[in-house]
């Protein structure tokens, strides 16, 4: 039967670094986890086997660790950038690159020069900042993001008014916890000049405070509607991006039944459960802008 070969890309997956920076006795941690994806030119290397386009894949982790040095670490996306121009521009052929970079936030233990050392750290146990990079030799797409940001509203949520069939049994709730576990994507603008690059850890930053308080401030009728709250407040406030993505787990805390312990449950104790959870997803774009995020956000 006669085959051919189908999309295909290759790199070395996972390269964890850290970069000490040395401010005298003040010291910087960027603690990262890169991941290359390069494609091209590749279908000797599967069909004949010769390796004669084949920039080794611990090559691509040398060089990782080798630009943390050359160009340090300013941030993921400009990182990435870095990564992802040099092995298109670098290998003839290699026609796209794609990183991916998760990046685990440090925070200081005490204040330098006060009580604290200027080198020790504690690991931030919030959430993992995410940054995807992807060249063609033409057009630059960068996403950047966050996963495991876990948030809970213990007010001003209700659920009611839903579709009854003969398998509802949930009773409406007036008043219930609102709680989840933010996975969010969100997709920059930038054209590739550097001259006009946001700060990316700015923009990180901003964003990020912006879904926060459209999770606080948003009475909410359902998950749905808190999240389209949350990506409409980063497009209203951020011009430098024109597309969100959430997957938010609906994480159910139900109101445990005391009476047969002869206590009133007055919208105090919970059981929260850790599945099944309701899983509410959706786009939010700028108006005109097309959707390029993938819908599962797993393959992101
Ligand atoms: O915010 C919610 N959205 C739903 O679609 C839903 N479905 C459900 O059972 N509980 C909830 N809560």
């Amino acid at each position: 039967m006669p085959t051919i070969l189908g999309q295909n890309q290759y790199g070395k997956a996972e390269n964890r670094v850290v970069k000490i920076t040395r401010d005298g006795a003040t010291h910087h941690i960027k603690d990262l986890n890169v991941s290359v994806s390069l494609s091209g030119d590749m279908d000797e290397v599967h069909h004949s086997g010769s390796n004669a386009h084949v920039l080794p894949t611990d090559t691509t982790k040398n060089t990782v660790y080798a630009f943390a040095k050359e160009y340090g670490i300013e941030s993921a996306e400009q990182f990435g950038i870095h990564l992802a121009r040099h092995f298109v521009t670098s290998q003839e052929p290699i026609h796209r690159a794609r990183i991916r970079i998760e990046e685990y936030a440090w925070e200081r233990i005490g204040a330098p020069g006060s009580d604290g050392t200027g080198h020790s750290f504690v690991r931030k146990g919030q959430e993992t900042r995410l940054a995807q990079v992807t060249y063609d030799g033409e057009r630059w797409e960068v996403v950047s993001g966050l996963k495991d940001l876990t948030v809970m509203n213990s007010t001003d949520s209700e659920f009611r008014g839903y579709v009854k069939d003969k398998y509802t049994t949930l009773e409406e709730a007036g008043d219930r916890i609102l709680a989840t576990s933010v996975s969010g994507r969100w997709r920059f603008n930038w054209a590739g000049d550097e001259r006009q690059a946001p700060d990316w850890d700015e923009s990180y930053r901003q964003t990020r405070t912006h879904m926060l308080r459209a999770f606080a401030e948003t009475y909410s009728l359902s998950l749905q509607q808190t999240l389209y709250r949350m990506g409409a407040r980063i497009i209203d406030h951020r011009d430098e991006i024109d597309e969100v993505r959430f997957s938010l787990p609906n994480s159910h805390h139900f109101l445990v039944d005391l009476e047969p312990f002869g206590l009133e449950n007055d919208n105090e104790v919970y059981f929260a459960a850790d599945r099944p959870y309701g899983l509410i997803e959706a786009t939010v774009l700028r108006d005109g802008c097309e959707a390029r995020i993938p819908v599962d956000l797993t393959n992101l």
